[in-house]
């Protein structure tokens, strides 16, 4: 159902998605996915390396997040890969979280059709069979670390300008509780209770210390370094691991999935709001004069 309306989102936007489709084989050659999404098939060794590719800021578009939403789920769907490396093709941004322009000036139905697209690429990457690693290559605000937390595992370059965390507060935002839980069950309950409310972006060296990543490694071994992770992983009898990974994070995906229409629906209206809306512009125009 979902990859209907995911795959409906896609030909709205006229991607074709017999060449999204030839980015997901499994043939041992990079190729590239349709627009946003590249995919580094490795079959001999079950990985594959998904690249963002949304520039200037892979920004989650309603575009991007579909691409990513068909890709995961081909690769899923495809017993050859056992591990998927997510990271960006353009080193310095992994990505700068749910894109703004989406949620500004835009109609109700808008907002809902994008609210279910996040909270779909958050379905998937939460519960996937596959083993996930973010290689975080890049500054990983907001829904860009929302995704980074989803993975099984979390590599960061150690550079200082490469902040992670959820920042929603700074934008007068709310990180909804699925988000909460997400951050939650990474970091615990009074690391959260303060990241959270203070919107907090961590360098490195204090992600690693709260528990936002698991390594900090110099920028030039992140992906090797991911990908000696999920070797480790990989030698774990799939099923045992499967279902240890379902059994901890199940309960968090019920708990959206149970009240997914209403999830939409609140934040359809608070998003919608004047003040919200204010805010929000606000913040682009920050963006811009930061850079004048
Ligand atoms: C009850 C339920 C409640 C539900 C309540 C609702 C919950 C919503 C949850 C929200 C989750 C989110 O992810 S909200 C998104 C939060 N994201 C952020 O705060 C990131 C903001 N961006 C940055 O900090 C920086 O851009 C950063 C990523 C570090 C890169 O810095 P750089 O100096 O390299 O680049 P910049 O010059 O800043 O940006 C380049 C261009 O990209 C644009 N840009 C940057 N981030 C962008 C973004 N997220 N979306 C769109 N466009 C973006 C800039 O405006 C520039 O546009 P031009 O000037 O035109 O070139």
């Amino acid at each position: 159902m979902a990859l209907v309306a995911a795959r409906g989102t896609l030909l709205r936007a006229g991607v074709r998605l017999g060449t999204e489709a030839a980015a997901c084989g499994r043939n041992g050659t990079r190729r590239s996915a349709s627009h946003r999404v590249l995919v580094e098939p490795d079959a001999a060794a079950g990985i594959a390396t998904i690249k963002f590719k949304n520039p200037p800021v892979n920004s989650l578009t309603l575009e991007f997040l579909t691409e990513l939403i068909i890709c995961l789920e081909k690769l899923e769907n495809d017993k050859t890969f056992r591990g998927v490396i997510l990271t960006s093709n353009s080193p310095g941004i992994f990505s700068a979280g749910l894109d703004l322009r989406e949620m500004c000036g835009k109609n109700p139905a808008h907002y809902a059709e994008y609210w279910r697209a996040v909270q779909e690429l958050w379905l998937k990457l939460y519960v996937s069979n596959m083993i996930l690693v973010a290689a975080i290559n890049g500054a990983s605000p907001a829904g860009g670390c929302l995704m980074s937390l989803s993975c099984d595992y979390r590599v960061l370059a150690d550079n200082p300008r490469y902040k992670v965390g959820l920042n929603e507060t700074l934008l007068g935002i709310v990180a909804p509780f699925w988000f909460r839980d997400t951050l939650v069950n990474t970091i615990g309950h009074r690391a959260s209770e303060r990241a959270l409310q203070l919107g907090l972006l961590f360098p490195p060296a204090e992600a690693l210390q709260v528990g936002m990543v698991d390594q900090v490694v110099p920028e030039d071994q992140v992906h090797s370094t991911a990908l000696s992770v999920i070797t480790q992983w990989l030698a774990i009898p799939d099923h045992a691991r499967q279902l240890t990974k379902s059994m901890m994070r199940k309960a968090t995906t019920d708990n959206l999935i149970k009240q997914r229409e209403a999830d939409i629906q609140n934040f359809v209206s608070f998003i919608s709001r004047d003040s919200i809306q204010k805010s929000l512009q606000m913040y682009i125009e920050k963006l811009k004069q930061k850079k004048s």
